[in-house]
């Protein structure tokens, strides 16, 4: 895609969206469905580069997976079929990928060497070794095994009893899935509710999971049972759409079947906080999640504050909150978001230095952001640090920058939203 130009645009924004399937939920589904014994069918799998780097990692160890557009059928014969693959796996710009394979191929009896992109390999993967370390994982690499590439030589491994140290759902599932593969029990206890998609899949196939508040406890005595999975609209997609449609003057936009996991739903507590015009509507359950659809509409905003147990039900959204604040009446405080500095860029720094360069007043802060609103945003240059959600960011706010948006490179949306630009055009008049 490279380089994109987008024009003033001075229309509202109407029409109706399904967002692409769940990012996080897709990984999952290929994950569960290779470790179990029968065909899983996936249905809404989002086909976005990042899950295709999971997929090449289970067809590289042998199983039969076939894609027909955004369905999947996955043969699983089970963990013990699983094969030693032949070449280094590469995982592309994926952290989920990464972390939760790492929790597997610890636990698998042979050698595999995995590594990424160079976003990739500056991201901290000590926090998933030091815990499989402890349940006797064999893995070296860059840095003392805290930086791809790495080395891991399976073992069988052991349960143990953990404490996150991080919020974060990829350590915690990396633990829970190498917990499915060890002697005896594993237990989890988080210090806040992060993504629970991987606990709600495992009771799916089967597993033998228990879940008690913060704390979850797996063990391997339960062979996992394929079982199939209709992934859910991606909340954190849809959350670019629903910051247009409150921030584009006269914008009328409904979000079909979006997931609604209360972990992941503080976008929506935020806007309503904002004081959005904002309406969910004919939730279902599907496959084990929450799923509706989400109506929102112009609106006259005002600032809020976000901190705590809420910072991980939104963290992928702050880019894009950022620019609802900018849209906001008075001063927007985002505080114990410190992981935006991990992730595929240094999201706290992105976002200034994009929303600066559009003509915001924001200041970035160690773990946060202080956002000064109402301002009229005047266009400009700007680096997606090729980080999709960084490049989103900048796409959206150009539909209130009074002049040109130029985008360096907008390649990197294919990760999580290939379709963007198609669905953004679609609402536009
Ligand atoms: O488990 C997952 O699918 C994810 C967890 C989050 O990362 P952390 O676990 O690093 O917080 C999130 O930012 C990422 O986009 C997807
Ligand atoms: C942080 C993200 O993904 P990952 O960690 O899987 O690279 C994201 O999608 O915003």
């Amino acid at each position: 895609m490279g380089k994109v130009t987008l024009s003033p645009y001075n229309g509202a924004l109407s029409g109706e969206l399904a967002v692409p399937g769940d990012k996080s939920v897709s990984h999952r589904s290929v994950i569960l469905g290779s470790l179990a014994n029968g065909t899983t069918k996936v249905t809404n799998f989002l086909d976005g580069e990042d899950c295709l780097r999971t997929i090449n990692a289970f067809r590289s160890m042998g199983v039969s997976i076939k894609k027909e557009g955004s369905s999947l059928t996955i043969e699983g014969k089970g963990i013990s079929a699983l094969k030693e693959p032949t070449e280094p796996l590469y995982f592309g710009n994926s952290g989920t990928t990464t972390r939760l394979m790492l929790g597997i191929l610890a636990g698998l009896e042979f050698f595999t060497t995995v590594y990424g992109d160079n976003s990739l390999s500056n991201r901290p993967m000590d926090r998933v070794v030091n815990p499989l370390r402890l349940m006797k994982a064999a893995i070296d690499g860059r840095n003392g095994g805290s930086l791809l590439p790495l080395a891991i030589r399976g073992e069988k491994l052991q349960g143990i009893n953990y404490t996150l140290p991080v919020k974060s759902a990829q350590v915690k599932s990396a633990i829970l899935l190498a917990g499915i593969l060890a002697e005896g029990k594993t237990t989890v206890t988080e210090k806040a509710q992060t993504r629970d998609h991987t606990e709600n899949m495992l009771e799916a196939f089967g597993a033998d999971i228990r879940r008690d508040g913060l704390t979850t406890t797996v063990t391997s005595s339960k062979p996992l049972q394929a079982s199939d999975v209709n992934v859910p609209g991606d909340i954190s997609s849809a959350a670019f759409f629903l910051a247009a449609g409150a921030i584009v003057p006269g914008s009328n936009i409904r979000l079909t079947k979006v997931g609604l996991n209360k972990t992941r739903t503080g976008i929506i507590d935020v806007l309503i906080d904002m004081g959005a015009n904002i309406k969910v509507e004919n939730q279902q359950s599907v496959s084990g999640e929450l799923i509706g659809d989400i109506n929102i509409q112009f609106s006259n905003l005002q600032s809020t504050t976000i901190e705590g147990e809420i910072i991980p039900r939104l963290i992928d959204e702050i880019p894009i909150i950022a620019l609802l604040a900018t849209q906001a009446e008075g001063k927007t405080i985002i505080k114990d978001a410190e992981e935006l500095r991990v992730k595929e860029t240094d999201r706290i720094a992105a976002v200034v230095d994009v929303l600066t360069k559009l003509g915001a007043n924001i200041e970035g802060t160690d773990d946060g952001l202080i956002i000064y609103g109402k301002t009229s945003l005047t266009g400009g240059k700007i680096s997606s640090y090729n980080d999709h959600r960084i490049a989103m960011m900048g796409a959206i706010a150009s539909l209130i920058a009074k002049e040109e948006v130029i985008i360096d490179d907008a390649t990197s949306i294919s990760i999580s939203y290939p379709s963007f630009f198609d669905h953004l055009q679609s609402i536009t008049k």
